[in-house]
C-alpha cells in the first residue's frame, strides 16, 4: 500500500492550476471528468504519489458540499492498492465502514472505493486499484 493521492478540493481549476504549476515548478499531466462522482480532477506527478485537484461539475457533488463546508483543501487520502477486493475485506474485519463497498470506476484509469471518515479518525479515505491489475 502507498499513498496514491492527495485530493484536494478547489474551487477554480483554472486558479489551482495555475498555483500548482507555479509551486510544483511543472504543470499537470491530466485533467479528467467523473460525471458519476460531480468532478473534474487534474492531475500532477509528485515522486511515487500525485495531487488531484477537484473541481465541483454540479451543486450536488461531494466537492460542492465539501467547499460548502469546509472551504478549500485537504479533502481526501488515497492510498494505492495491489487488489482493492482483498483490501475491502481486510478492513472490513478490522471494523472499518465503506461507503459502498462495490469499486467503482475513478479517474486516472482506477478502481475506487471510499472508507467513511466517521469510521477513519475524520479522515476520507479512498482506495484505489490500477484497473488493468484485476
Ligand atoms: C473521480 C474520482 C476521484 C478519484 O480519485 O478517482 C475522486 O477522488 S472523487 C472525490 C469525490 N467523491 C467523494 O468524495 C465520494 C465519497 N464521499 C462521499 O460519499 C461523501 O462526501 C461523504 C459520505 C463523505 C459525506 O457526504 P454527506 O452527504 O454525508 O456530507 P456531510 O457534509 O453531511 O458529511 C457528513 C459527515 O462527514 C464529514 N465529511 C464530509 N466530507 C468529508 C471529508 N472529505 N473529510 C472528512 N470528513 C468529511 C462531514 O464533516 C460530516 O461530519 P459531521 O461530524 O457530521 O459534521
Ligand atoms: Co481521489
Amino acid at each position: 500500500m502507498k499513498i496514491e493521492h492527495l485530493g484536494i478540493a478547489v474551487k477554480s481549476l483554472e486558479t489551482s492550476d495555475d498555483l500548482f504549476a507555479r509551486l510544483l515548478g511543472k504543470g499537470n499531466y491530466k485533467k479528467e471528468s467523473v460525471e458519476r462522482e460531480g468532478v473534474t480532477t487534474s492531475f500532477y506527478e509528485l515522486g511515487e504519489s500525485k495531487i488531484e485537484l477537484l473541481e465541483a461539475t454540479n451543486p450536488e457533488s461531494p466537492i460542492a458540499k465539501f467547499l460548502d463546508k469546509r472551504g478549500e483543501g485537504i479533502h481526501h487520502i488515497a492510498f494505492g492498492v495491489e487488489n482493492i477486493y482483498t483490501e475491502i475485506e481486510r478492513l472490513k474485519k478490522a471494523g472499518f465502514i465503506f461507503i459502498s463497498e462495490e469499486p467503482k470506476d475513478g479517474a486516472d484509469n482506477k478502481l475506487i472505493v471510499f472508507l467513511h471518515p466517521k469510521s477513519t479518525n475524520g479522515i476520507l479515505i479512498e482506495l484505489c486499484q490500477e484497473k488493468n491489475a484485476v
